[in-house]
């Protein structure tokens, strides 16, 4: 099983970065749709565009690229030689993406909310895009620099 791991270790770290990239791309991208929405979506036109867009967002392209980054990183994880557990990287590593995973599901509840006109203020969703921007700086200097 770990010699297979081995084997195939370029390739599934090359599709973590892959799926990293995608899976950031809409968690960047979601909480700037939430301001948008929550200033600008009063009327049922343009609030109902922005549902769609949001719908489809989380759905269709961040569900699936959370799901391949779990799994490629847990292949990862699992090839012998590759993390070092008395280490400090792969605890802040594991910590930020805890944090990154939480993120999602909070845009997620966010998504509902606001359809349902119960969200927050856009000055509260361009505060909270902040977090995964903080979160890829300690995922990134974790392993990259590994301290
Ligand atoms: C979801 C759970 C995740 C797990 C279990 C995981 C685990 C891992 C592991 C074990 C490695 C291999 C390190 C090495 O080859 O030395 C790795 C590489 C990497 N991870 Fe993750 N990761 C996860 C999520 C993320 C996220 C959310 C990001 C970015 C925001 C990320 C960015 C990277 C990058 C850029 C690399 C390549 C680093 C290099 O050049 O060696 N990972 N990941």
């Amino acid at each position: 099983m770990t010699d297979w791991l081995a084997l195939i270790y370029p390739y599934a770290k090359a599709f973590h970065v892959m799926a990293v990239i995608s899976w950031m791309a809409g968690l960047f991208y979601l909480p700037r749709l939430f301001v948008y929405h929550a200033e600008r979506g009063q009327t049922p036109e343009p609030a109902g565009s922005f549902v769609v867009m949001e719908d489809k967002l989380l759905r269709l392209i961040m569900n699936p690229a959370m799901i391949a980054t779990w799994v490629s990183g847990l292949f990862l994880v699992l090839t012998p030689g590759i993390v070092d557990w008395s280490m400090a990287w792969p605890w802040t590593k594991a910590a930020c993406v805890l944090g990154m995973t939480w993120f999602h599901m909070w845009c997620a509840r966010q998504r509902r909310l606001l359809q349902a006109r119960q969200g927050h203020s856009g000055r509260r969703y361009r505060i909270m895009n902040e977090v995964p921007t903080l979160l890829m700086v300690g995922i990134v200097v974790s392993v990259i620099v590994k301290f």
